[in-house]
């Protein structure tokens, strides 16, 4: 990533929740400097290449999230994205600008990590529920959130149901019997096949519970998360490594050796 020790980050959502949170984190690491803090109305590319930053960590909301990260790729910049509302048609969009940047560089090329979350109780929550997928007929979701949060359900819902629905379909199970006929406003959102529900109450941070129902028993795996304080190992984490991982990859897991 760069020929000295210390790697140069510039924050975009610098002023939000998370952004500011890691501004902090970025400033208290020794082999990390803070170069830059941007925010809404700020020119993204512009800030990226005149700080420097060899690496952008993006915490701003799903409308926009895309957009930064080409405009940090065009500056020259690898990428950790936090904020929500990937899907697989912006994710491509990606690929194939890293593709096109990374074939003109002389170096290993650029590298853009999105993790929807980056706390480790949550990461490990998402990784035994795909593993324990497989062995139950049913299979639910629950997030519950701050109220201020804009999106719903959560990012880290999304991306365990998405697991917990490959793994059920690499094993051949069907659908998680429901026999609803009315009502299904009340049995919360379907994400490739697997309900989701997303409760918002004062007074909650971020946290999920996957239910695994059996006849005659249940599985539940719960992560909280108390603190955003928690998220900042991952974080910093994802800073030092996406250097070394040119392309796209997608969730903490494959950093921490998880998956
Ligand atoms: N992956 C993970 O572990 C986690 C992910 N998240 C996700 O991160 C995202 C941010 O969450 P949170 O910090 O709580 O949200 P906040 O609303 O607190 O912060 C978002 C920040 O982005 C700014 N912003 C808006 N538009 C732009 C733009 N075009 N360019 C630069 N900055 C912009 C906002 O400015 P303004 O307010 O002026 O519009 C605000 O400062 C969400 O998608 C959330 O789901 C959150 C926690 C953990
Ligand atoms: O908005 C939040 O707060 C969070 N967003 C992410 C998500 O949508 O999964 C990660 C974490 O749940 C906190």
């Amino acid at each position: 990533m760069s020929t000295s020790s210390v790697v140069r980050v510039a924050v975009i959502g610098a002023a939000g929740r998370m952004g500011a949170q890691t501004c902090a984190a970025v400033e208290e690491a020794e082999d990390l400097e803070l170069v830059a803090r941007l925010d809404a109305g700020d020119d993204v590319g512009a800030g990226v290449r005149d700080s420097g930053a060899h690496v952008a960590v993006d915490f701003t909301v799903p409308a926009v999230t895309e957009h930064n990260v080409h405009a940090v790729l065009d500056a020259g910049a690898h990428a950790v994205v936090g904020t929500t509302g990937w899907d697989d048609g912006s994710r491509g969009r990606v690929v194939e600008h890293l593709e096109r940047v990374n074939a003109e560089r002389g170096d290993e090329g650029l590298g853009v990590l999105i993790a929807p979350n980056f706390g480790l109780s949550a990461v490990l929550a998402m990784t035994f529920a795909a593993k324990a997928a497989r062995y139950f007929e049913s299979a639910e979701v629950v997030e519950l959130h701050h109220p201020n949060k804009v999106d719903a359900p959560s990012g880290t819902a999304r991306h365990t149901a998405a697991a917990i629905a490959a793994a059920r379909a690499d094993a051949g199970l069907g659908p998680s019997p429901d026999a609803t006929q009315d009502g299904w406003e009340a049995r919360g959102a379907d994400v490739d096949g697997v309900r989701v529900h997303a409760v918002r109450l004062r007074g909650l941070v971020a946290h999920e519970e996957i239910l695994f129902g059996n006849a005659g028993e249940q599985l539940t795996i719960r992560q909280d998360s108390f603190d955003r304080a928690s998220f900042m190992p991952g974080v910093l984490l994802a800073v030092r490594e996406v250097g070394s991982r040119p392309g796209l990859t997608v969730g903490l897991e494959n950093v921490l050796d998880l998956s």
